[in-house]
């Protein structure tokens, strides 16, 4: 039997507001693949990616991601949406009162982890992942700006999910650090088996890292998967 994709949109539109952004959509990608969202600024890699997550409905088309119907999505249901897939933003904020372990206890607690054991396990298990293991002490204001966004992956991590959708998270790094965090996801997504759509502007880090792409231009998702398999 095939398996499902672990992400699945079928002529889907995609609108912010009234206007419509990417139309007859059709895309999937599978269990531990590594995809690359590129296109120039405001062509919808981000409205793309809050559909999928559930910040933006989908009102046309078909969709499922980690196996719930995004048709079927409600503001009740995002929660558990979120909890079976991991986030990654370019500036996401920790926060500032707390320590990295705290701040990553304080996300088991809202996602209904309860035993204090399991929870020390997890948070080292993840810091240890991505190479932070000894840091969990530290301030946020005391992380460099690639240990606050490996924190960042580290937090995406706490649920283990199968999914994880990045959006620029090398946006505001130098090409050492960001080359850092490019090896730190692939990592992730081949000992894993964690499936990463990445968006990006950044073409040295896709020549460096190559994988398939998908490309928004014109108001329409191109795969480069498709056009070299068709
Ligand atoms: N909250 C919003 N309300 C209305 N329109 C929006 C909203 N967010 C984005 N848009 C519009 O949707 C279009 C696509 O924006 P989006 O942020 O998805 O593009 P993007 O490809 O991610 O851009 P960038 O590369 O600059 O991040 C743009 O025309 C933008 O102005």
């Amino acid at each position: 039997m095939e398996e499902q994709p672990i992400l699945q949109l079928s002529s889907a539109s995609i609108y912010q507001g009234n206007s419509l952004i990417l139309s007859d959509v059709n895309i999937a990608v599978n269990r531990g693949e590594f995809v690359y969202l590129i296109g120039k600024t405001g062509t919808g890699k981000s409205s793309l990616l809050k559909t999928l997550y559930g910040d933006l409905t989908l009102r046309e088309g078909e969709g499922q991601v980690v196996g719930f119907d995004l048709k079927k999505m409600d503001w009740k249901k995002v929660p558990y949406l979120r909890r079976n897939l991991g986030v990654v933003f370019q500036d996401f904020q920790l926060l500032t009162d707390r320590n990295v372990h705290d701040n990553l206890k304080f996300v088991l607690k809202a996602t209904g982890w309860q035993e204090p054991k399991h929870m020390e396990d997890k948070i080292a298990d993840v810091l240890d992942k991505v190479g932070l293991g000894t840091k969990g002490f530290k301030m946020p204001y005391e992380l460099s700006g690639g240990e606050q966004q490996r924190v960042d992956i580290a937090r995406a991590m706490l649920n283990s999910p199968k999914l994880i959708l990045a959006d620029e998270p090398t946006g505001n790094l130098d090409p050492e650090t960001s080359d850092g965090i490019m090896q730190l996801l692939f990592r992730i997504c081949r000992e894993d088996g964690t499936a990463i759509v990445m968006a990006t502007h950044d073409y040295i880090v896709l020549q460096k890292f190559p994988s398939r792409v998908l490309r928004t231009e014109n108001g329409q998702v191109i795969d480069n998967a498709a056009i070299n398999f068709a």
